[in-house]
């Protein structure tokens, strides 16, 4: 840091333009020099006008970078590049059935196994990256080693991103207010752009679409979800999204989770329905609190899938034209 110029400081992280503000530091004019020597050559009277301290305001300025790049999720080792389960045991302390798991970014796991499994007592414990401290002794590792505290503790830096069949608005926005805000409180740097990829995105999810002027609240549980879907996709920095069952969430889950890998994101999803499982790679068979299986989705599994996409289409569109309020005939729902 200290070899830099001001405006090779602002190039590289534009939020400092704040520091400098909040600060009263007019570096106007100045931009060349670096910012021990631009405070050395403040006079005495503006230095004390100001209660600045020109030993301590460089190291001030280096560690407001360091939480800002934080918090907006820059540092370098922030980023995931796997997520590793290690085995614990299960309700009766029988050891897992399996080794270790590895997760990439983009890959997508689905988690299946009846009532009372154990299903979201796994996804907690990627939420918490347990470390043996919860019920089933399994722990969490991230880029091959055990997670830093901050995922754990920190708000701004959440390792994880939550999407649940619950979702509902209770602040008084509009969809552009509120991205805008979500946007803001990201530092995003092109808010607007973002904010209409949002939207486009959202809307290709929601099976009735809305525009940037609704009011969050009057948005349906499927518009919510698909705005909370795009949301995450495109704007939140967790690089992992947990999903506890969409089934009925009134969105297009398959576009919801094609958009989610595209972002690079790992997911993993509490699932029953055929369509939502065999799009993963992989998936978990929990059994009595233990991951019982690791399945990898076959080939034929795949075709299967496909077939099962087409009979989707023609159950969609029928709903879709019961929905309208017309008569339905077999040639226009089996095209
Ligand atoms: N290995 C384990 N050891 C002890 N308790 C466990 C273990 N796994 C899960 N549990 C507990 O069993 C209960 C049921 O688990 P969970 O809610 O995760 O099931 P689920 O499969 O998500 O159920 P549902 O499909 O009904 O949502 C929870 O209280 C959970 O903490």
């Amino acid at each position: 840091m200290k070899r830099l110029t001001i405006a090779q400081i602002l190039h590289q992280y534009p939020f400092t333009v704040e520091f400098f503000q909040q600060n009263r530091l007019d570096i106007t004019g100045f931009e060349q020099l670096c910012f021990e020597d631009y405070l050395e050559q403040l006079d005495e009277r503006e230095l004390e006008e100001k209660a600045i301290d020109p030993k301590n305001l460089p190291e001030e300025l280096n560690e407001y970078i360091r939480q800002m790049s934080i918090f907006l999720g820059l540092e370098k080792n922030n980023k995931v590049q796997s997520l590793t389960i290690l085995p614990g045991h299960d309700k009766k302390a029988v050891p897992e059935n399996f080794d270790e798991l590895v997760i990439l970014p983009s890959q997508i796991v689905a988690i299946v196994g009846p009532t009372g499994s154990g299903k979201s007592r796994l996804l907690a414990d990627i939420e918490w990256a347990a470390q043996r401290d919860t019920p089933t002794g399994r722990s969490i590792l991230i880029n091959n080693t055990l997670p830093d505290a901050k995922w754990r503790y920190s708000p701004n830096n959440k390792l994880v991103a939550q999407l649940s069949q619950n979702m509902n608005f209770v602040i008084d926005l509009s969809v552009k207010e509120f991205l805008r805000l979500h946007a803001q409180s990201r530092m995003a740097e092109n808010e607007q752009k973002l904010s209409a990829e949002i939207l486009a995105e959202a809307n290709k999810l929601a099976g009735e679409s809305f525009s940037e002027d609704t009011p969050v609240t009057s948005l349906s549980g499927g518009q919510s979800r698909a705005l909370m879907i795009a949301d995450t996709a495109i704007l939140s920095a967790s690089p992992i999204v947990l999903i506890d069952e969409i089934e009925n969430a009134g969105i297009d889950r398959r576009k919801a989770l094609e958009l989610l890998i595209s972002q690079d994101k790992i997911v993993l999803m509490a699932t029953h329905d055929p369509l939502l499982a065999l799009m993963a790679d992989r998936r978990i068979v929990i059994r009595n609190g233990g991951i019982d299986a690791v399945l990898e989705t076959t080939q034929d599994e795949k075709k299967l899938l496909e077939k099962m996409n087409r009979l989707d289409c023609i159950m969609q569109t029928a709903r879709r034209e019961l929905r309208a309020g017309k008569t339905l005939h077999p040639e226009k729902i089996f095209v």
